[in-house]
């Protein structure tokens, strides 16, 4: 018989509560994946989550397999990546390739505003975590790694994706199928770093730390944690901060999703400011799952919906010129904080880009 496997000990990554102050949040939806189990069930998740992404773009989902300690203790594991990596060693792990967020992205890679560079330190993990070299630290907890990119792929990815499969009449592997764990791709976990900045750049950069922007693939799996910052652009136009639900997902649709069901599910603006009075001053720490569909899929409108063909499909791309999921993240990705924006004639305080012949906003 095999010993059991054993897990190193390690820190508790132990964040502060929730802000105590009364934030203007979001009102979003929650999604309780247990019932996606039962078919009657499955029904009413697919209206729900039909209604969050058509009219708000994010969504709460609970109940999707992982226990309260189970989500802790990756946490802790995110935490040794930033905390227990040296400089030097962070280097060496740092992504090789521009256009792809592999490995470490480090502090000050990225413009903000006024000259601002951003304080966020990456550690992003290819979904086969062991098609990468990882800092010694980190090396013993490969089989957890590898265990939850799974979890996150097939346990929480896979049946969101149906849902919106169904939501637009579809058979309900349409998206599932486009999203192959060993095919050619790039869905991946991240842990993410916001470091606090010195005053001074916090008022030239408006408390601004990550830009608005919309995400580049197809769905964007968050781990709710304490401290504020994150918000997103209400479709009334008003920022509004997304509030921390004990052990929930925030989940959102990227560039991707948007591009695939011809603008009905939104690919929502968010961005992080300088956290609440009550938990500034303390580094923010995020565990993610970045959904990409595979690499080869062409970002077409799936204009056999019949829901899309009675509600209207947007084209964002001249008929054949859509990029396949590979050219757009790797464009979006090797341009991102480092291109030029221009101003937009239209919208005060927005910067633009082309790319692919589609207008990117960035939002401060
Ligand atoms: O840190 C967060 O809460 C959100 C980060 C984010 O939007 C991103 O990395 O794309
Ligand atoms: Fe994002």
């Amino acid at each position: 018989m095999l010993p059991a496997q054993i897990s190193p000990p390690l820190k508790a990554y132990i964040p502060p509560p929730p802000t105590a102050e009364d934030l203007d949040f979001a009102d979003l939806a929650v999604i309780d994946l247990s019932k996606a189990s039962t078919l009657e069930g499955q029904a009413e998740l697919v209206q729900q989550t039909r209604k969050a992404l058509s009219e708000v773009g994010f969504f709460y989902v609970v109940n999707h397999g992982y226990s309260p300690s189970q989500t802790a203790r990756i946490f802790d594991i995110a935490n040794l990546a930033f905390d227990q990596v040296s400089d030097e060693e962070k280097k060496e792990y740092a992504r090789k390739d521009q256009a792809v967020y592999q490995g470490y992205k480090l502090r000050k890679e990225w413009v903000i505003d006024a000259g601002v560079r951003d304080e966020i330190e990456h550690y992003s993990i290819h979904r086969n975590v062991v098609a990468q070299e990882h800092p010694a630290v980190l090396r013993p907890f490969i089989p957890e790694l590898a265990a939850f990119t799974r979890q996150n792929h097939y346990q929480v990815l896979h049946p969101i994706l149906r849902l919106l499969a169904k939501g637009l009449e579809l058979p309900e592997d349409t998206f599932t199928k486009m999203h192959g764990f060993d095919a050619p791709g790039y869905s991946s976990m991240r842990f993410q770093k916001y470091h606090p900045r010195a005053d001074a750049d916090e008022v030239l950069a408006k408390n601004v730390w990550l830009k608005g922007h919309t995400d580049i693939g197809t769905v964007t799996i968050l781990y709710s944690q304490p401290i504020g910052g994150l918000q997103i652009l209400s479709p009334d136009n008003k920022w509004r901060w997304i509030k921390h639900v004990d052990n929930a997902l925030v989940v959102n649709v990227g560039n991707g999703i948007e591009f695939l069901s011809g603008g009905y599910y939104r690919a929502t603006k968010h961005r992080v400011v300088q956290p609440p009075a009550d938990q500034q001053n303390i580094p923010r720490l995020g565990v993610f799952y970045f959904s990409m569909a595979n690499d080869d899929v062409k970002l077409s409108p799936l204009v056999q919906s019949p829901l899309l063909q009675r509600e209207g499909i947007k084209k964002y791309f001249t008929d054949g010129e859509a990029p396949t999921m590979e050219e757009w993240r790797r464009e979006r990705t090797s341009r991102y904080g480092t291109s030029q924006l221009k101003p937009s004639v239209t919208e005060e305080g927005v910067e633009e880009e082309i790319i692919h012949g589609t207008v990117i906003k960035h939002f401060n």
